[in-house]
């Protein structure tokens, strides 16, 4: 799983979005621009949505349904939404091979990828500002992991540990 996202970047992302009651705002903004951007193949919406019997799905559940989807190979990415970023990162995080990062700006969101191959990117509604965040997100979507640099045997170590 460590080199996921390499062959799907030049076909088209799948990326899963998702958010908890307190990250729906940005969950919504974003999902319109990951469904405007040409190079995401797919956008797979795990909710919360609003005015559904979902919409109080507290965030573990969120973390955990976009980290199997990965892990299921069903999809490449995902960028998930709540309060600060940190619980679904915690939850994604729980999912063996998944790596996740909170992160609010550029150069940590460019390093999830180049140095961390993260899969999964999070953020806080109630941490970063909305435009701040949909630049993050369009910027995270051009990085791809280099499986021959330097940081890939960090990686590895990771991989190795979970035994995926
Ligand atoms: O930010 C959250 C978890 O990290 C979540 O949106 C709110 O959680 P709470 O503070 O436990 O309500």
């Amino acid at each position: 799983m460590s080199g996921q996202n390499t062959a799907a970047a030049t076909d088209g992302l799948r990326i899963v979005i998702g958010s908890d009651e307190a990250g729906v705002d940005y969950k919504d903004a974003l999902l319109k621009d990951l469904e405007a951007d040409g190079r995401v193949a797919e956008v797979i919406d795990i909710g919360v949505h609003r005015e559904a019997e979902d919409f109080a799905r507290p965030y573990p559940y969120v973390g955990l349904a976009a980290g199997q989807l990965i892990s299921e190979g069903r999809a490449d990415r995902a960028l998930l939404f709540c309060g600060t970023g940190l619980g679904v990162a915690i939850a994604a995080n729980k999912v063996p091979g998944i790596r996740a990062a909170t992160a609010h700006d550029p150069f940590s969101v460019e390093r999830s990828i180049l140095s961390n191959n993260c899969q999964v990117l999070t953020m806080g509604q109630r941490v970063v500002g909305l435009e701040l965040a949909r630049r993050l997100a369009k910027e995270w979507i051009g990085y791809t992991f280099d499986p021959g640099s330097a940081s890939a045997a960090k990686v590895q170590v990771l991989s190795d540990y979970e035994g995926c």
